[in-house]
């Protein structure tokens, strides 16, 4: 089966009701934001809050938030945090089916108030492919005839159950910076989480592997050797914006980016996919 229905949240946000013979999903087009999937007999594999109200104009807490053109703080304070894909309207350009993956294109066309924070000629596109997986690529192309730098997250937020319990693996060999200090090199290949945590890692293998009381979702990474790994824990959960002061118990998030010394400077003509793989690990 497949069926792709055009909604609108009771907010007014505009969004298409995805399933598939493999899977549910549901993309808003701002932001070009999953905040669903859910692949058939499994649990679902993204973590929203039930705080967020879908109002336009703010990213959603939760789902896969795209951070773009830049990650973080930018260094002109009057410019968003995560930049400015997350809140603008995306258009839907492609739908395909590919042996039983079902493949959306998104384009994110930018006006002239746009060009203000990003003043370069480029395309930005996202392709999701659902099947019993979820893959999602953020794919650059510099049109222009100047080199372009950016940085970029995908900014996933992932339903661990228990962060009491959660266990991340594959992450020996990386380093780390944490609340601006480091680098520091991570010496175990497993994190635990026992107060606020907010690391950008670099020199990251391309899999990491959240071992939850629910099982094990496997995130991989393709054309990234970034990642972040946070969860707000207690004081910064109650000045959150869009979350519960206890949803921290139930979430993490492990962004595929391009920061720090990944960050992508494209040549004129260059192009770049920034590419995450999801889905619950099974052993053989
Ligand atoms: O509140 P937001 O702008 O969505 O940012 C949420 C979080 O994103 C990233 O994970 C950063 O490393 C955190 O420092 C930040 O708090």
């Amino acid at each position: 089966m497949l069926a792709i229905t055009n909604k609108k949240h009771t907010n007014g946000l505009d969004y298409l009701d995805i399933e598939t013979d493999l899977c549910k999903a549901r993309i808003f087009l701002q932001g070009a934001q999953i905040d669903y999937f859910q692949p058939k007999g499994k649990p679902p594999l993204l973590w929203v809050s039930s705080a967020d109200d879908y109002q336009p104009g703010n990213g959603i807490r939760g789902g896969i938030p795209i951070c773009w053109p830049w990650f973080g703080m930018h260094p002109n304070p009057d410019f968003p945090q995560h930049g400015i894909a997350r809140t603008r309207i995306w258009t839907l350009a492609s739908i395909e089916m590919r042996a039983q993956q079902l493949e959306l294109r998104f384009e994110l066309a930018l006006d002239e108030q746009d060009k203000r924070f990003w003043p370069h000629d480029s395309r930005v596109s996202v392709l999701f492919s659902l099947g019993d997986s979820l893959s999602v690529s953020l794919n650059n192309h510099n049109t222009g005839n100047r080199p372009i730098s950016l940085t970029q997250a995908l900014h996933s937020y992932f339903p661990i159950g228990d962060i009491h319990q959660l266990r991340a693996s594959g992450f020996s060999g990386a380093k780390y910076i944490e609340f601006g200090a480091g680098p520091y090199p991570q010496e175990d290949d497993t994190v635990t989480f026992e107060r606020e945590t907010d690391r950008v890692y670099t020199d990251l293998g391309e899999v990491q592997w959240l071992h939850t009381p629910n099982g094990t979702i496997e995130v991989a990474r393709e054309h990234s050797h970034s990642a972040v790994l946070w969860n707000p824990w207690i004081a910064k959960s109650q000045r959150l914006s869009r979350f519960n002061p206890d949803d921290y118990l139930g979430m993490v998030c492990l962004e595929a980016a391009n920061v720090l010394d990944d960050g992508l400077t494209l040549a004129p003509g260059e192009s770049h996919s920034l590419i995450t793989h999801i889905r619950w690990w099974e052993s053989h």
